[in-house]
This record gives structure tokens, C-alpha cells and sequence, in this order.
């Protein structure tokens, strides 16, 4: 909406806070108790359901199960428009997780030792994901044979309403905002049977913006001279700002508050201006076309510049130098000219850089006008264009002098559609915080290149012939945003920004710089981190493009063997090397882009990568590539655990230790992610590798706080210390590493009367042992050693080998307890500030963390600092991270201690 010069639209549009009950989180419950008498869970409910008999549909051992809610009267909406001049934004909730084959697998195994008890898990009420999809005003129809198809106006195909098709259309009601919630609400009635609520555009502009500024990590950032950067914003120190929301015309905004804002200007002049003169001037059939031009355009030859009126000298007395612009579209005064005589692609960049800067400048002016430092820039306008942002950051930098800042959003043009689903009362989503947000790739829809119009990528088989379609087609894959290397700007800096690119990646292609929020309202922040808000899981920063390529190179090589894996877990039939096939280029299509675009979906760090290559693995079906080997490594190591855990009782304590950690750190050898160690054990068996590694753990270790740990778990001299009331130790492989290493550690510090939690991967990911295995490891581990078993029992792990139970309770009352504790993760790297409340819960009492591997104590966390104390424990199984990292050699060891960190 633009502001008409003729009839100044200044509204006073102050909104006083909505709901304030709302917001006001309530008191969590937490809770865990060693013994099988009490429950490790945590609820989490919002004030906006009805859960009152609420029950949990399908099997419990699902991670976000469907829950029906009885007594809840309004079916949950699903579905936001903002229906613009130019675009149609959509946003939609859908609510089930697929169903994968893992958690099938899962039901028939043993079931874990908290659901034994009858005690409840967390379940998120509103776990699900947020989707963004915009079409062009002009094809509302596509629009709504997109909503239609997949039922987003009845909560999806996959709602029971939907199914049983208890609900009728003449009820429902859907929020939009934008003039097409007027315009166009006959069509949607028509069409769909459904009425549009209107909301207010600027009220859902504010609250949108607001949502996003406090919700999703790396949201905002800015531009200069091609250089992207993420923007933390301090969620007490964020008004007041401007919002700038260029879309067909443009609206300013001074936010002071949530609701609270005034609409402080606008201007007529916006992307509207930029499509429609571009259209009439170059012919374009399409937005990105006309945008495409600019890249190869030169604006000298339309605007007249200093140079031109100076007889190509800089007008330096003002600081303006010879190629600054002096008059947009100047140079077409000339009489001798006709349309024609100028190349498109010049008018394409003047018209761009016109209306650009003009933006920018009167942004400042109001910044200046109101006193406001930040200005973000939403709409769709900008389009993740680096020469648009640029233009803009220039204006912006250049007329205050460097004093106000341009911030872009990553859901530029979605902040209006955001707001408009956020204004439903019922779901209660206002309130929820970074960390039940997890931004993921976008998978499902067309990975890259080609159109989302109709149903997309639906089932397993569409999303393989999809990939199949684009091998055959040979597409390339090209860059979503054009990003040239940085360039100087000159005298006085306003100067032709730098970024210009070479390519941009097609508008109808996998959407825009986001992925798809997954909502997951049970995830939290863990509790031991010293300083979440400085938190940052990723060691390895991919921003440096030296790194990014080599670990591209890393991943790319491991592919081939990773695909053999994965299909021959799944049988090896005709079936799986399809979808192995189709896994495989879906997960180099999707590095590719990340190559050319590496913060398409915020910073992006190693472990993104190694998250990526597990959700693609899974998008196609393989739930557990490893799970053959992990198998076969479990047994070979519980047949050799009784004879280490007789060695290690022969041995007095110093020593014991000594060798547990020894132990540790030589079991990490076998990791299947590890090029170098998968070289390795074509070179003997389990065991002879394992021995081999143990021999080589020559002290003192690369890096070696063995001792500071040793004084503070035995004491020193005859000065006695009190045992750890709780640790949690963050396992890591399966075989040799969980049943050799992590077990036999857990095991000593159970005898010294520490209570043990071993937290494992909600998921597989590559050779990782999953919580869900670790009962049966621990149970085949308690036959041969006494320790472990009343350990287990206490904690509840052992109940299908309980025969009496009265003996059980009084033989194990004399144990601390060993319990095992899922983390949400399903990747080979954990990151903090997302971990699920289960493990959450754990963490009371707890006194020490152990992390255990390179993906959770080197790749990342190697840097994070616990307010308990903390052991990190790895092997380096990369040469280059060894180099960099601790300035040693493939096979290093490091054992870090770190006291808790004082507060
Ligand atoms: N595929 C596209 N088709 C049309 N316009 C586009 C497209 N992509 C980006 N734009 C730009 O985005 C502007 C619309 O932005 P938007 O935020 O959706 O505003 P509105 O709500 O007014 O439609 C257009 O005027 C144009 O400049
Ligand atoms: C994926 C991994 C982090 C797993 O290591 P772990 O946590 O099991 O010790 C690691 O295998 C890795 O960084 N692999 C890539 C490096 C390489 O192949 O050299
Ligand atoms: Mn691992």
C-alpha cells in the first residue's frame, strides 16, 4: 500500500497490546526422578486449547503425535492470505509429521523404560511446520486450485475433519489481510466455500515483523558492498525501528511496541513502479526476467552522472565524485534517441537503481525525522536481490552518514501473511521463542528449478520421479542470489553498489531464502549453558568459503558409500537404489545451491551440513542406513565387554581411570562419517582395531586436562571429594564406542555413586547409537556385570528382564540409577539451544555433562562453556580439523576438563 502525495495517508494507527494473558507463559513443570517411581516429563500446555481429555492418536512412541483435543470447539486454522497488488502471499500450519518408516520400526521394538512405567513423554500440542508460498495476484485461480488441492482451507489433507468429512466449508474462516481480502472474497467464497476475515494490512505488517524479529534465528540481516551478515537482535532492545515494506507501493512504519506503531509515511513510488515501468520500457514477460536484465545492464547510458555535467570530473567540493548519478533517466533527453537506441538492460538497472535509492533516501529522512537508528526493509520488492539491498544500504549508510543502519528479513514479503496467522486467537503461537522454531531446508517441493503450481512433490514417488525428471533434463542448477565480490565505492560513497551477479535463480523455483519452520513447542534451550545468548554450537564457520568448499568436497566424496549403505540397509532392492539414486542428487542439488548461496537459510555451519545429509536420507525413506553395521559392531563389542570389564577391576582406581578415559577416546575410532576410519576397517576386525587404538593412546594427548579431572573425581593426597550427584554423558557410535568406552565409564561413575543419564539421538544419524537402542545394549551389558544391572533396574531400564519385582525394588534400592534420555536431535552434532525437554528435565541436579565424539565436542561445542562441569571427549579423525583445531595430526586425542563456568 503506498502513501498518495494527494491525500496523505498518516493514520494514527496506535494498537495497544493484544491478549496480555496470552503472552504470559505458563509455569512449566518440570520433573525427574532416578527412580521408575516418578516421571521424566514435562508438559507443556498452551491457555488458548481446550486440552481437557485430550488424547494421543496412534502409537505414543512417536515424536509429535497427533493429538485430539475433544473438548477443543474450533477446529485449529491452518491457513493465512495476504492478498497484495502484485502477489499473493500464503502461509500455512500443517500440523502431522510424516510418518516415516523409523518410527514403524520403533514400534516393535521394546519400548522405552519411561512408557514402561506408564509415565508420560512431552507431546507438543501444536508440533508441525510453517509453510510460505506466493503466486501472482493476476492467477488467483492457481492460487486457489493450490489451496483446494491440498485442502489447506479444511487443516489439510491429512486432518481428521478432512477424512472423515465431518466438517463442513460454510464454517470456516479463513484470515486475510491485503486489499484482496476485500477484493477477492467472493472468488474464495465461490470457490471454496469459505469466508475471508479481514485484518488490518499494517497491524499484520507490524505484527508479523515483530513475530519474526523475536522468533526466527539469523532473521535479520544486512548488505554491503555484497556482503551479507546476520544481525543478532536483543529481543529487550528492539523498538523503536522503522519497518520499510516495499511491495507494489510502499509503507513506512515507526514500531514502538507489539501493536503499538504509527504509519509514518509511504511513497507511491515503489516495486509496483519498478514491474510496470520496466514492463512498458523493456517488453519483459516477467518480474525476474526484468530483474535478470538489471545484472547485465550498464546505467551510464541513461542516467545522467556528475561526470557528464562536469566534463568528467568529480564535483568533489560536495562530495560528490564523477560517477555518482545527478538526474535518473537524464541521458534520455537526448533528442536524437528512441526507445529503441537504449538496451533494456541499461534501463532495467537505472530504473532499479531509481526507484532503490529513492526508497532508501526517504526511509532516512524519516529515520532522521523520528530519531531511529534501525530500519528494516521487508516486501517483496527487495527479493533477495543483492543489488537492490545494496542500493538501498548505500542510501541509507551514505545519507546519514553512517549514523542509521538498513536491516533486510529473510521473509521479506511473508510478514503480512505471517501477521495474519498470527492474529488467530486460538493457537497461540504468539509467544513461542527461537528455540521451538528449527528452519530446515525446504525438502518435498522441487529441490531446484521448476514451478510449485498445483499439488506439490506430495508422496515419496512423486518427490523420486521429480529428481528423476531433473537428472534427465540435465537442468542446472543456478544461483538463488547474485553475489559479486565485494568492489570500493569511491569518493563520498554513493556510488554504484558492488553487487551486480551474474545469474538469478528462477522466482518460481523452491521458493526464496527460507526453509520451512518446523514448530516444535517441546524443544527448549538446555538448561547448563552458561550464556545462551552468546551460545553458538557451530566450531566451523562455513562462511569462510575455503571451509565450505572443503567440506562440500568432504561430503561429495562420501556420497557414493553412503548411498551403498543406505540401499542395502533397505534390502538393496530395485525399489531402494531408486531412491538411493534420487537421495543422492537431491543432496548434491541441495549442497550445490548451498555453495553458491551459503546463507540462503541463515549462518550456516558445518553441522547444518551433516543435519542436511541425515532429513535428506530420511525425505527418501532410509531411516536407518547403519543400522546393519551398528548391529554387527554391538555384538562384536558385547562379546569382548566381560574380559574389559575384568581387566579394568584388577586395576586400582588411578589407573582405572586412567584407562576408561584411555578407552574412550580410542573406542571413537569407529565412525562411519570418518573417510580416513572407514579406510581403516578394511584393515582388520572389530576388535583388532579397537586393541590397536588403545595401544596407540600415547599421553599426554594432543590436548590432555586428564589430570585436572582425575584430582577432581579421586581427590589428591588424602583431601577427600564428594562423587558427582548426576552426569550426563552424550554417547556417541554404536559398537565398540558406546559398549567399550561410554559403558564401562558410566559403570565407574555408577560405582562412586553418581546417578547416570546416557543421552543418546532421538534419531539415527550415520552410526550413531539412537536412544531408543540403548536399553537392549545396556540390557546384554547388565548380564555380565552387577553394577550395571542394579543401575539399570533402578532407573527403570531393565523391566521386561524383571521376574520379581519385590526383589528388584529391594536390591536395587541400594543403587544410584542409570537412565537414558533422548535429545531431539537426529544428526551427529547436538546444538544447545534446541534439545527436548526430556533431556531438559534431566538436567536437574545434574553436575557434570561428558560429550563424547567430534560431531558434539569438536564440530560443535568445542567452545561451549556449562554452568556444571563438563569433560569433552574426542578423537580427531580429520587431518584438516586436527590442523586447525588443535594444531595436531589425524588421530590426536582431546580431553578437555572445564570447571563450571562461574556465573
Ligand atoms: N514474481 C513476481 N511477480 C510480480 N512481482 C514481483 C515478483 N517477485 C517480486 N515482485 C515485486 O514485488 C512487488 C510486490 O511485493 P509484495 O510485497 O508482494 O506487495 P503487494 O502486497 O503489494 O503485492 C511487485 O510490485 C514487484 O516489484
Ligand atoms: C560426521 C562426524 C562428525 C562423526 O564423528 P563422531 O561424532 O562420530 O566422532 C565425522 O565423521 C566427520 O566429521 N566426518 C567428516 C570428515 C572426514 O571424512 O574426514
Ligand atoms: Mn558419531
Amino acid at each position: 500500500m503506498a502513501g498518495n502525495p494527494n491525500k496523505p495517508c498518516n493514520t494514527e494507527t496506535t494498537k495497544e497490546e493484544k491478549g496480555k494473558d496470552s503472552n504470559k507463559k505458563k509455569e512449566e513443570e518440570k520433573e525427574m526422578a532416578p527412580t521408575s517411581s516418578s516421571a521424566m516429563h514435562r508438559s507443556s500446555s498452551r491457555p488458548q486449547l481446550d486440552v481437557s481429555g485430550a488424547a494421543i492418536q496412534g502409537n505414543f512412541e512417536e515424536r509429535n503425535p497427533t493429538i485430539l483435543l475433544p473438548n477443543q470447539s474450533d477446529d485449529i486454522s491452518h491457513l493465512a492470505l495476504d492478498i497484495g497488488g502484485s502477489l499473493i502471499k500464503l502461509v500455512y500450519f500443517s500440523r502431522r509429521e510424516e510418518q516415516s518408516s523409523h518410527d514403524k520400526r520403533k514400534r516393535s521394538s521394546k519400548q522405552r523404560f519411561w512408557i514402561s512405567n506408564g509415565n508420560r513423554r512431552s507431546y507438543p500440542i501444536l508440533g508441525g511446520r510453517l509453510h510460505f508460498v506466493k503466486f501472482e495476484t493476476g492467477k488467483l485461480n492457481e492460487c486457489v486450485d493450490f489451496i483446494s488441492s491440498k485442502q489447506l482451507h479444511r487443516g489439510g489433507i491429512d486432518s481428521p475433519s478432512w477424512r472423515s468429512g465431518s466438517q463442513t466449508d460454510q464454517n470456516i474462516v479463513i484470515k486475510a489481510t491485503g486489499g484482496g481480502a476485500y477484493k477477492f472474497a467472493d472468488v474464495f467464497r465461490e470457490r471454496l466455500g469459505v469466508s475471508l476475515e479481514k485484518e488490518d494490512e499494517m497491524d499484520c505488517l507490524v505484527a508479523g515483523a515483530n513475530f519474526l524479529l523475536k522468533a526466527i534465528r539469523h532473521e535479520a540481516f544486512t548488505h554491503m558492498e555484497g556482503q551479507k551478515e546476520f544481525v543478532q537482535i536483543d529481543h529487550n532492545d528492539l523498538f523503536p525501528y522503522l519497518l520499510v515494506n516495499i511491495g507494489s507501493g510502499v509503507s513506512m512504519i515507526k514500531v514502538d511496541g507489539d501493536g503499538k506503531f504509527q504509519r509514518v509515511s509511504g511513497t507511491n513510488v515503489g516495486g509496483g513502479t519498478y514491474w510496470g515501468l520496466g514492463r512498458l520500457l523493456t517488453k519483459c514477460k516477467s518480474f525476474d526476467e526484468l530483474l535478470e536484465l538489471s545484472q547485465r545492464g550498464d546505467n551510464s547510458n541513461i542516467d545522467m552522472l556528475v561526470g557528464d555535467i562536469y566534463g568528467g570530473l568529480d564535483y568533489s567540493k560536495i562530495g560528490l565524485s564523477a560517477s555518482t548519478i545527478a538526474s535518473s533517466f537524464g541521458k534520455t533527453i537526448s533528442e536524437t534517441k528512441e526507445l529503441s537506441d537504449y538496451r533494456p538492460e541499461d534501463i532495467s538497472l537505472s530504473l532499479l537503481r531509481m526507484i532503490s535509492y529513492n526508497i532508501g533516501q526517504i526511509s532516512y529522512l524519516n529515520a532522521l525525522r523520528y530519531g531511529l537508528k534501525r530500519i528494516f526493509f521487508g516486501g517483496f520488492f527487495i527479493r533477495g536481490h543483492a543489488y537492490t539491498m545494496d542500493t538501498i544500504s548505500f542510501a541509507v549508510h551514505f545519507w546519514s552518514k553512517g549514523q542509521a543502519q538498513a536491516m533486510f528479513l529473510r521473509h521479506e514479503g511473508f510478514l503480512g501473511a505471517i501477521g495474519a496467522f498470527m492474529s488467530y486467537e486460538k493457537h497461540g503461537l504468539d509467544d513461542l521463542m527461537a528455540h521451538q522454531f528449527v528452519e530446515r531446508f525446504p525438502m518435498g517441493a522441487p529441490y531446484v528449478g521448476g514451478k510449485i503450481h498445483g499439488p506439490p512433490l506430495g508422496d515419496l514417488n512423486e518427490k523420486i520421479s521429480w529428481m528423476e525428471k531433473f537428472i534427465q533434463k540435465g537442468t542446472e542448477i543456478t544461483a538463488p542470489v547474485p553475489m559479486a565480490p565485494p568492489g570500493t565505492t569511491g569518493v563520498g560513497g554513493f556510488e554504484r553498489p558492488s553487487s551486480k551477479g551474474d545469474t538469478l535463480r528462477s522466482d518460481a523455483s523452491a521458493e526464496l531464502n527460507i526453509g520451512v519452520l518446523h514448530l516444535v513447542p517441546s524443544l527448549e534451550v538446555f538448561p547448563l549453558l552458561a550464556d545462551p545468548k552468546t551460545y553458538e554450537p557451530n566450531t566451523i564457520d562455513l562462511s569462510d568459503h575455503g571451509e565450505l568448499e572443503y567440506w562440500f568436497t568432504v561430503l561429495s566424496e562420501h556420497l557414493p558409500d553412503l548411498v551403498d549403505k543406505a540401499v542395502a540397509s533397505e534390502g538393496g532392492t530395485d525399489d531402494a537404489k531408486r531412491r538411493g539414486d534420487a537421495f543422492a542428487r537431491a543432496f548434491s542439488a541441495h549442497l550445490a545451491r548451498l555453495m553458491e548461496e551459503p546463507a540462503a537459510y541463515g549462518k550456516l555451519g558445518l553441522a547444518n551440513l551433516l543435519e542436511l545429509r541425515e532429513e535428506c536420507l530420511r525425505e527418501f525413506n532410509f531411516t536407518d542406513a547403519y543400522i546393519t553395521i551398528k548391529q554387527r559392531e554391538n555384538e562384536a563389542s558385547l562379546a569382548v565387554l566381560p574380559d574389559l570389564l575384568m581387566e579394568l577391576d584388577s586395576m586400582n582406581e588411578e589407573r582405572r581411570l586412567l584407562t576408561l578415559i584411555e578407552g574412550v577416546l580410542a573406542a571413537n575410532i569407529f565412525d562411519w562419517g570418518s573417510r580416513a576410519c572407514v579406510d581403516l576397517y578394511h584393515k582388520g576386525t572389530i576388535i583388532e582395531i579397537y586393541r590397536m587404538s588403545r595401544k596407540k593412546m600415547q599421553r599426554p594427548w594432543r590436548t590432555d586436562d586428564f589430570d585436572l579431572f582425575k584430582k577432581r573425581m579421586l581427590g589428591s593426597g588424602d583431601q577427600n571429594v564428594q562423587p558427582y550427584k548426576r552426569a550426563l554423558l552424550f554417547v556417541d557410535n554404536s559398537g565398540a564406542d558406546i559398549v567399550l568406552g561410554m559403558l564401562p565409564l558410566a559403570r565407574e561413575l555408577l560405582r562412586r555413586g553418581t546417578e547416570v543419564v546416557l543421552v543418546a539421538n532421538y534419531l539415527p544419524a550415520l552410526n550413531d547409537v539412537t536412544a531408543n537402542e540403548l536399553p537392549e545394549i545396556v540390557a546384554e551389558a547388565a548380564k555380565h556385570c552387577d553394577i550395571l544391572r542394579k543401575a539399570a533396574e533402578a532407573g527403570g531400564l531393565l523391566v521386561d528382564a524383571m521376574i520379581n519385582i519385590q526383589d528388584r525394588q529391594k536390591e536395587s534400592s541400594d543403587s544410584v540409577p542409570l537412565m537414558v534420555a533422548e535429545n531431539g536431535c537426529g544428526s551427529p552434532c547436538i546444538d544447545f539451544r534446541q534439545v527436548s525437554s526430556e533431556l531438559a528435565a534431566a538436567t536437574k541436579d545434574a553436575d557434570l555433562v561428558i560429550l563424547e565424539g567430534m560431531g558434539r565436542a569438536l564440530h560443535t561445542n568445542y567452545n561451549a562453556r556449562f554452568k556444571c562441569d563438563a569433560l569433552k571427549l574426542a578423537m580427531v579423525k580429520n587431518q584438516r580439523l586436527a590442523e586447525k583445531l588443535v594444531n595436531g595430526n589425524i588421530y590426536d586425542c582431546v580431553c578437555r576438563f572445564e570447571p563450571a563456568q562461574e556465573l
